[in-house]
């Protein structure tokens, strides 16, 4: 019987056009400003610092930095340092109304409906936890934080490998049966699988490499109660 259910966002609850062409580029219009202005904050600081560690670098300049950073954008690469400055430039967009978070409706109504019924509900994302929190709070449909129980994002370790959602079964009180975990990815869902979870791949259009797993096309064709292991 599932009790808990995790979710990944990006092609899974929202669009991949919507991270793409919305969120990564109005960080990238601003990170050289943002770092420039808030270089001595704590937080901030401390990305600066992880970009040098993460590059085995020290002597790195500030412009090395904010280069290394727009290099990472441009590759998509899921640097948790990068991950966290978007969420703090994000953080000022959404407060702003210069975008609000992308879901699916058949996301917002399938979630909607599981937090009624009881389900436990969380997040896993490559984007920060205040990232996800953000996109969730100023969502399309209002403010559906409380929909969730806990977020997880890369600090537990990375997507696609299974001792990251071993990590993540640690903190939740139920068997790994008993555990849902929802994404577009085949290999995290081949990650999730090995570390005992029920997975379903979300296949919402062509782009999305099918793998070996149950998939549906939106989350209206999710029946929990017909998921067992
Ligand atoms: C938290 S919204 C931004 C998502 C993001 O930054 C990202 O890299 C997408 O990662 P996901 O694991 O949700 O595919
Ligand atoms: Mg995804």
């Amino acid at each position: 019987m599932i009790t808990h259910i995790i979710t990944d966002i990006e092609g899974t609850t929202s669009s991949i056009a919507f991270v793409h062409t919305v969120l990564f580029p109005y960080a990238r219009k601003r990170i050289t400003h943002f770092l420039k202005a808030y270089r001595e904050d704590v937080l901030v600081a401390e990305q600066i610092n992880a970009v040098k560690l993460s590059c085995r670098n020290n002597e790195m300049t500030l412009d090395d930095v904010i280069a290394q950073l727009i290099e990472w954008i441009d590759n998509d690469v899921k640097e948790p340092s990068l991950k966290k400055l978007q969420g703090l430039i994000w953080q000022y967009g959404y407060e702003q109304g210069d975008f609000k978070g992308h879901l699916y409706r058949d996301a917002y109504q399938k979630l909607t409906e599981w937090n009624a019924q009881g389900q436990h509900l969380f997040v896993y994302s490559s984007g920060s936890v205040q990232a996800q929190k953000l996109l969730f709070k100023y969502s399309e449909f209002g403010d559906l934080t409380a929909l969730f129980n806990g977020y997880f994002d890369t600090s537990v370790g990375h997507k696609r490998e299974a001792g990251s959602y071993q990590n993540i079964h640690q903190s939740l009180a139920c068997p790994a049966e008993n555990v849902l975990f929802l994404s577009d990815i085949k290999e995290e869902l081949d990650a999730a699988k090995m570390a005992g979870f029920n997975v379903l791949q979300l296949v919402r259009d062509d782009s999305v490499t099918v793998g070996a797993h149950p998939c549906v096309e939106d989350f209206s064709q999710i029946d929990i109660s017909r998921i067992c292991e």
